[in-house]
């Protein structure tokens, strides 16, 4: 995607810990014309699987996916990481790293929402280690519902999520792709795959 591939060579800034600060079009201020080439784009990509259902997992990765929800005309699901009393029990729960507000976060989607005979498609914003969507597939998988594939507006491909997610067996297709980056070098990014 172009557009993205633009405003990161634009907006991006390499912190400490090698983490991509993208908060002016992904994490804290959302550019509505970018969010909806987004949706569009997963939209085209997976709409030949007939996805039933998004799932995603707060914060970052609602935008997107919703984006995506919004062209397909399918709900949207997203786990939480901090379980509401509205949530029935019992819930799907899993255990992931925050890589941007560091520990361990436990992960909850609603049995109310997802189960056997749903077939989803995943949306995140980043695709770094693929822990994230390792333990969302993991709810997937519990849950009885069918994972067709998985969306992430930008891979870091130097953490080789994609390759440790391979054997999940689905498409994962990006917007955009950061072959490297240093703080002393800058970003290297070009468009996703
Ligand atoms: O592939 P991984 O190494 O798991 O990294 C990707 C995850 O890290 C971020 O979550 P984080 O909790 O940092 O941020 P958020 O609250 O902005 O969604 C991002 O939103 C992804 O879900
Ligand atoms: O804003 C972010 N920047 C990153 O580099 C990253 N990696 C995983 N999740 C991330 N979020």
């Amino acid at each position: 995607m172009q557009a993205l591939v633009d405003a990161i060579r634009q907006q991006g800034e390499v912190l400490p810990g090698g983490i991509l600060k993208v908060d002016g079009l992904v994490n804290h201020q959302l550019l509505p014309h970018l969010t909806r080439e987004m949706g569009e784009v997963f939209a085209a990509h997976f709409a030949p699987l007939n996805p039933g259902k998004i799932v995603t997992i707060e914060v970052s990765g609602i935008a997107p996916a919703i984006a995506t929800a919004m062209v397909l005309g399918v709900p949207m699901v997203y786990a939480r990481k901090k379980k509401p009393v509205t949530m029935k029990e019992p819930a799907f729960t899993a255990q992931s790293v925050s890589r941007t507000k560091g520990g361990v976060v436990d992960l909850f989607i609603s049995s109310e929402f997802l189960g056997a005979g749903d077939r989803v498609v995943v949306i995140d914003d980043f695709l770094a280690s693929g822990g994230t969507l390792r333990a969302l597939a993991g709810m997937i998988e519990v849950s009885g519902a069918e994972l067709l594939g998985i969306g992430c507006v930008v891979e870091k491909q130097f953490e080789d999520g994609r390759a440790k997610l391979a054997d999940l067996n689905v498409p994962i297709h990006t917007l955009a792709n950061i072959v490297r980056m240093s703080e002393a070098d800058g970003i290297e990014v070009e468009a996703g795959r």
